[in-house]
């Protein structure tokens, strides 16, 4: 059946649903009134239908426990954080799983939500069974999708996909910038002190935010945003924006707004027109490169190349052109690479600052393994890739990190190709599936403890490596061949600046934190960050 004949099937199932929905429950109402009613009608029934569609779970699905609809969606739209939501709505229905899925509301309906190590592990692996869902990138009206198109690594599969991920491979495999780690981190402790209350009071996820745009803008083509120099620039205000607003969860959740009524949404209308200029600032960046790159061919070191340069040049070197990107696929890339590597790796840090000062021993053992492989002294050291390699305690505490906070809380979302078994559940075909990476690395019956914060678990030998055979517990990169191409340089630049911190400082909540009483998150479907942590610094030097 092709493609073409599906969509007129399924829209003439739901025009027949909707005429027996409107002639059962709205028609006795409206006979022998106005015009005028009966369009109100129409459109009242045509809203009744999406919200029963939206509320009740297709028969094809009821084999898999769900979510109550109405707490799930209040706790989502209300700003609540995955934690609170975790723990009053999924994490009791998935204890009644019998093999970790369950479902919960997406924007289409219902979504297969997974949460155990053995079917985290099948979704991830095979990637033709479970290939990305690209629907939500169909829209092109909607900010997501002019912002980085369908073209790009994350949402494309098969061979054009294979294409992307050769090409930008070489540009994530080569040795990590560290020197720029360590540079912007010296940046970044100068201005502790130069901003707001000073190292008393230090809006933490602010100054990581900075940090982190700043250097994968470095890093991936050379553009400065100057954001921990110069914050609130336009530059930084616009991607911000941005960002915040294809990330807005009404949208998520109702597309239909930026396609039909972007007409009485003035300030999204904004969004749009500043998205269309940065799209313009983006090309231009990526044309002058080629341009440059061909005058200056072989001239360029390889240790200050960007990663656009570098993808650039697998580009070249590919001799069959139907392997090589256009200028529209690499910006779509890029993009990625912004979205995708720069608020999940700032909350790291941020996560990582927040447990360490309310561990004070755990901050205390990863500072004498610290000064131990860099030395102490008065002066501040850049650790190199060697250095950062020998930080084996610090690298625990960054695992515990992402197991307990995963930025990315969820999965981009999977379709099942075909009808198909997954952990003895059938998956009807066209189900969306997404890997539930913070409910699953905090069910109790998966991981002890889950809510202490435990470095140790990840020590050789200890609970960690114990579930190897059980299949994927901990994958807040995701795993297999789609796993995050950019891990290594995130994980790098997270090691470089908390050695830094740690040599350079002490920290601990100030006394009215409003985190004192356990972490507290902000509400959101995909990055979680956390609320208001602000850290008291004293320097050791
Ligand atoms: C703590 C930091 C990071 C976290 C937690 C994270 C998380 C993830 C996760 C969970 C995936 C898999 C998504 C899926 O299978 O649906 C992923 C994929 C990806 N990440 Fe990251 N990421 C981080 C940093 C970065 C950085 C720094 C970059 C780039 C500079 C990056 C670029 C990408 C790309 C391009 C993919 C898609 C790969 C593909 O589909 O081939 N990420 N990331």
């Amino acid at each position: 059946m092709t493609s073409l004949q599906v969509l007129a099937d399924s829209t003439n199932q739901h025009l027949e649903n909707l005429s027996s929905f409107y002639a059962q429950h709205i028609l006795p109402y409206v006979k022998g009134r106005s015009s005028k009613t009966y369009i109100a009608a129409a459109i009242a029934a045509l809203f009744s239908y999406r919200v029963y569609k939206m509320v009740h779970v297709p028969k094809n699905l009821r084999h898999i426990p769900a979510v109550p609809f109405w707490p799930y969606m209040t706790s989502v739209l209300s700003g609540e954080g995955i934690d609170i939501r975790a723990r009053k709505v999924i994490l009791p229905v998935l204890a009644k799983s019998p093999n970790g899925l369950y479902l919960r509301p997406n924007q289409r309906g219902w979504s297969v939500g997974v949460a155990a190590p053995s079917a985290m592990k099948t979704l991830f692996l095979r990637i033709g069974d479970y290939p990305k869902d690209q629907k939500l990138l169909r829209n092109q009206h909607s900010l997501a999708f002019k912002f980085i198109g369908s073209q790009n690594i994350v949402a494309l599969n098969g061979p054009v996909w294979k294409k992307h991920r050769m090409i930008a491979n070489p540009a994530f495999h080569r040795s990590m910038p560290v020197k720029l780690f360590g540079r912007l981190s010296e940046k970044m402790m100068l201005q502790f002190e130069k901003e707001g209350d000073g190292l008393e009071n230090v809006d933490v996820p602010n100054f990581l935010q900075r940090f982190t745009l700043d250097i994968i803008g470095l890093a991936a083509f050379g553009y400065d945003f100057e954001a921990l120099e110069k914050p609130g620039n336009e530059k930084v205000n616009a991607y911000e924006d941005i960002l915040t607003g294809v990330r807005n969860p009404l949208h998520f959740f109702f597309p239909i707004l930026d396609r039909r009524f972007l007409w009485a949404m003035p300030k999204r209308r904004e969004l749009h027109t500043k998205l269309g200029d940065m799209n313009n600032v983006f090309n231009n960046i990526i044309e002058n490169k080629r341009q440059t790159l061909a005058t200056l061919k072989g001239s360029i070191e390889d240790a200050e190349k960007d990663l656009l340069t570098l993808m650039l040049e697998a580009n070249e070197e590919s001799n069959d052109a139907d392997h090589r990107l256009s200028n529209s696929e690499l910006r779509s890339d890029l993009v990625v690479f912004f979205v995708a590597g720069h608020d999940t790796t700032s909350n790291a840090l941020s996560f990582a600052l927040y447990y360490l000062a309310v561990n004070p021993h755990i901050q205390e053992k990863a500072r004498k393994e610290v000064i131990d492989i860099l030395g102490d002294g008065n002066d501040v050291v850049h650790p190199t890739s060697t250095q950062c390699t020998e930080m084996k305690y610090l690298y625990m505490i960054i695992k515990e990190t992402l197991r307990m906070s995963p930025p990315a809380q969820n999965s981009s979302p999977r379709e099942g190709a075909e009808d198909i078994e997954l952990a003895g559940s059938l998956i009807p075909k066209g189900t969306v599936l997404n890997a539930d990476i913070f409910v699953m690395q905090h069910n109790p019956a998966i991981w002890k403890n889950p809510e202490t914060f435990y470095p140790e678990r990840f020590a050789p030998g200890a609970e960690s490596e114990s579930k190897a055979g059980t299949g994927l517990a901990w994958v807040p990169f995701g795993n297999g061949p789609r796993q995050c191409i950019g891990m290594n340089f995130s994980l790098a630049e997270q090691k470089v600046l908390l050695s830094m911190l740690l040599r350079k400082f002490t920290w601990e909540l100030p006394e009215n934190s409003i985190n004192k009483d356990g972490l507290v998150l902000n509400g959101g479907i995909s990055i979680i960050s956390p609320r208001d942590l602000h850290l008291k610094f004293t320097p050791r030097f």
